[in-house]
């Protein structure tokens, strides 16, 4: 039987690498249901490639201008219902997670809830509702499959060692943008640079994140509840090749490692056919040819951001959903060129600084903390 796939945010750099992944294997997916949110040039062209049997996208005007664009017979909707029509309500086996930021929650909740396996991209959902996220899961028998790249080599690593004699684990990080700058240094970089990811093409947001190390930040919350990981046993280490894509280390000081060049298609692939493995038309790693691989510990004052998801990761509760809410409107700031690259860090820890920590919030509890801290974000002023 085909697997039949939907994709929340096909248009973007994990939603066009995932049909890049599907379309060469007819034989084992179907494309199901896709989503976007502006750019309905994209996925018009998509709809006609692929014949999904639903889209969606942001808002009923962009819907009123790609509906002549679609062929006949896709059903389309927009806004907040019509990402959970393209999550939930159709004969999809497996979701893939690929919308950016916390906008992903209610979606990805209504795909579990719907006993839909997750192929999760999507960390933002994880960080900001982790307990809500991972209890829904269990109670419907649904897997979250990681397609992170350095939780899908955690998984890899893990796969059928006993979780007892999981020492700690590793993920590892590029060191982004601007590794090799002081934080002197950071006082003017600008968009452009900040864009300018070392190893990965990716989209904009995330991007910035790496720069920040906000994004290592989120994986350490991710890896927390993906592995059910206390805080103590999550490291990062920040290698610039990124061919390591994370380790484990095992009780009796066993290392096991995912390594491969990085391309996004092998964890999607991984994500989509596990407990399976099929080939693959990504380049395989040639280690001789790459000759030396390079490691640097962490500098925590160098990234306080990383240090802050750790110490909001261990509060728990809303304050993982506030750091994240936080980040996400200053990145938008950012990327909108209203305040400079180290105004984000500024805007999170004070957001972070003014807010009460609520213990297992409710859903409601989580939308409110999000929208609030974003409210802050926006108005931060330094
Ligand atoms: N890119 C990567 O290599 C990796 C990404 N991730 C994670 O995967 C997720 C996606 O990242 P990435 O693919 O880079 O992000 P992109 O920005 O490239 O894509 C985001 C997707 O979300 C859609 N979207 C944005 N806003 C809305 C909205 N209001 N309504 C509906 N859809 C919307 C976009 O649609 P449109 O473009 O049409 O507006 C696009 O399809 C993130 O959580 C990221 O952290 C994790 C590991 C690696
Ligand atoms: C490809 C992927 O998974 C990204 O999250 C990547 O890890 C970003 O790189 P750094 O955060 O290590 O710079
Ligand atoms: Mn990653």
């Amino acid at each position: 039987m085909k697997k039949k796939v939907s994709i929340l945010g096909s248009t973007g750099s994990i939603g066009t690498q995932s049909l890049d992944v599907i379309s060469r294997y007819p034989e084992l997916y179907t494309v199901e249901a896709l989503s976007a949110g502006s750019n309905i040039e994209l996925l018009a062209e998509q709809a006609r490639v692929h014949r999904p049997k639903k889209v969606s996208v942001a808002t009923k005007e962009l819907a009123d201008r790609i509906r002549g664009e679609l062929p006949p017979g896709i059903e389309l909707s927009f806004g907040e219902q019509g990402l959970i029509e393209i999550a939930a309500h159709n004969d999809a086996d497996f979701v893939i997670t690929a919308l950016v930021g916390s906008q992903g929650l209610k979606p990805t909740l209504a795909a579990i809830d719907a006993g839909k396996q997750i192929g999760l991209a999507n960390k933002e959902t994880l960080v900001s509702a982790g307990h809500l996220v991972t209890a829904l899961a269990k109670q419907r028998g649904v897997s979250l499959l990681p397609i992170d790249s350095e939780h899908s080599a955690i998984f890899q690593c893990l796969n059928g060692e006993p979780r007892a004699a999981v020492r700690k684990i590793t993920l590892t990080a590029s060191g982004g943008s601007f590794r090799d700058r002081s934080r002197e240094e950071l006082a003017g970089v600008t968009v452009e640079d900040a864009l300018k990811h070392p190893n990965w093409s990716m989209g904009a947001k995330i991007t910035i994140d790496s720069a920040t190390m906000v994004n290592k930040g989120l994986e350490v919350m991710e890896a927390h509840w993906l592995f059910d990981l206390s805080y103590n046993q999550i490291e990062v280490l920040i290698h610039p090749e990124s061919i390591i894509h994370s380790y484990v280390e095992f009780n009796d000081h066993s290392i096991i490692a995912q390594m491969g060049n990085p391309d996004m298609r092998v964890p999607i692939q991984y994500a989509l056919t596990y407990p399976d493995r099929i080939a693959s038309p990504t380049e395989p790693l040639n280690l001789a040819r790459l000759g030396t691989l390079h490691f640097r510990e962490m500098d925590y004052d160098r990234f306080p951001l990383l240090r802050m998801a750790f110490e909001a990761g261990r509060a728990g509760g809303s304050a993982p959903t506030v750091y994240n809410a936080a980040n996400e409107a200053a990145v938008a700031r950012f990327l909108r060129g209203g305040i400079p690259f180290l105004a984000i860090e500024a805007i999170i820890e004070e957001v972070l600084s003014r807010h009460d920590t609520i213990h297992e919030p409710q859903l409601d509890e989580i939308f409110a903390c999000d929208a609030w801290a974003r409210k802050e974000a926006a108005a931060w002023h330094k």
